[in-house]
């Protein structure tokens, strides 16, 4: 680990619509190392995906945002697409429809990287290879909707990678999926972080599902940060009700990595 990639002190955000005014976020300090794997945990509406917008410059306008957001890695705010790329849960919304595969994977290289159309498009192929995807070649020249939603989400996550960025933000990109592709994905996923040094911030309702594989744990409620640590001390030594409400609705849970926690 070599640092800091972001730092956020006291950040606060106000949606113009909140309801009853209500903060998204209230006052969060939380550091985020570079390299590491950081799984932000909390229920619908405790702020996870809010916190993915303002990390990634892509609020609504009108948004009140108070506190700070450092980058000391980077210098400088990332550049979507450049410094980091996004996965979300249903890739039917980030995928172009009339685009084939090759060319939405390719776009983001070239655009990014200043590669010709030629370059990206074998830079594309190849990462369909790395994202594990059959018959990358025959892949390139496919569209959305002739892929599976596991195939799709791959896909989704080959685009966000194209530029390289430091910075990969998978907002419940598995949430869609049934268990068994759910984990084929995360697998995926750890294994290209790992691969290129990217920090990875792995949103999630889910404690177990991200207790797997991430570093750490940051686990947020009603707007409110309530507590972040290594995996390990979170789940064996929760400091908060909240967070040891949250494991024990797990307990019964056919997940080795919790139950292995817990049991040590
Ligand atoms: N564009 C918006 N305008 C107004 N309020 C919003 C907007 N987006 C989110 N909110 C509100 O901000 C709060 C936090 O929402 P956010 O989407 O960050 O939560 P979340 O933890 O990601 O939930 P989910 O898992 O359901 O996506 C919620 O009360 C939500 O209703």
């Amino acid at each position: 680990m070599s640092g800091i990639f972001c730092s956020l002190r006291q950040l606060s955000v106000s949606y113009r619509r909140g309801r009853n005014n209500a903060a998204a976020l209230d006052r969060i300090d939380l550091d985020i190392a570079t390299g590491e794997r950081l799984a932000i945990i909390g229920e619908s509406g405790s702020g996870k995906s809010t916190l993915a917008r303002a990390l990634a410059g892509l609020l609504p306008k009108g948004t009140k945002v108070a506190g700070e957001m450092l980058w000391p890695a980077l210098g400088h705010p990332p550049r979507p697409g450049r410094d980091f790329g996004f996965v979300f849960q249903d890739p039917g919304t980030s995928l172009n429809p009339v685009l084939t595969i090759g060319e939405q994977i390719a776009e983001g290289a070239r655009r990014h990287l200043g590669l010709s159309w030629k370059q990206a498009s074998l830079r594309a192929e190849e990462l369909l290879g790395r994202v594990r995807m059959p018959e990358p070649d025959k892949a390139m020249r496919a569209f959305p909707h002739q892929l599976s939603g596991g195939q799709r989400q791959r896909v989704a996550i080959a685009a966000a990678i194209a530029a390289r960025p430091a910075l990969l933000i998978a907002d419940e990109a598995t949430s869609a999926l049934d268990v068994v592709v759910q984990a084929e994905i995360i697998r995926l996923l750890d294994g290209l972080v790992r691969e290129d040094g990217m920090t990875l911030l792995f949103i999630t309702h889910d404690i177990a599902l991200a207790s797997g594989f991430v570093d750490r744990i940051a686990v947020f409620r009603d707007a409110r940060l309530v507590e972040a640590g290594p995996v390990h001390s979170v789940l064996s030594a929760p400091e908060s009700g909240y967070t040891a409400a949250l494991i024990a609705s797990h307990r019964d849970l056919a997940t080795p990595p919790l139950i292995a926690e817990l049991s040590s």
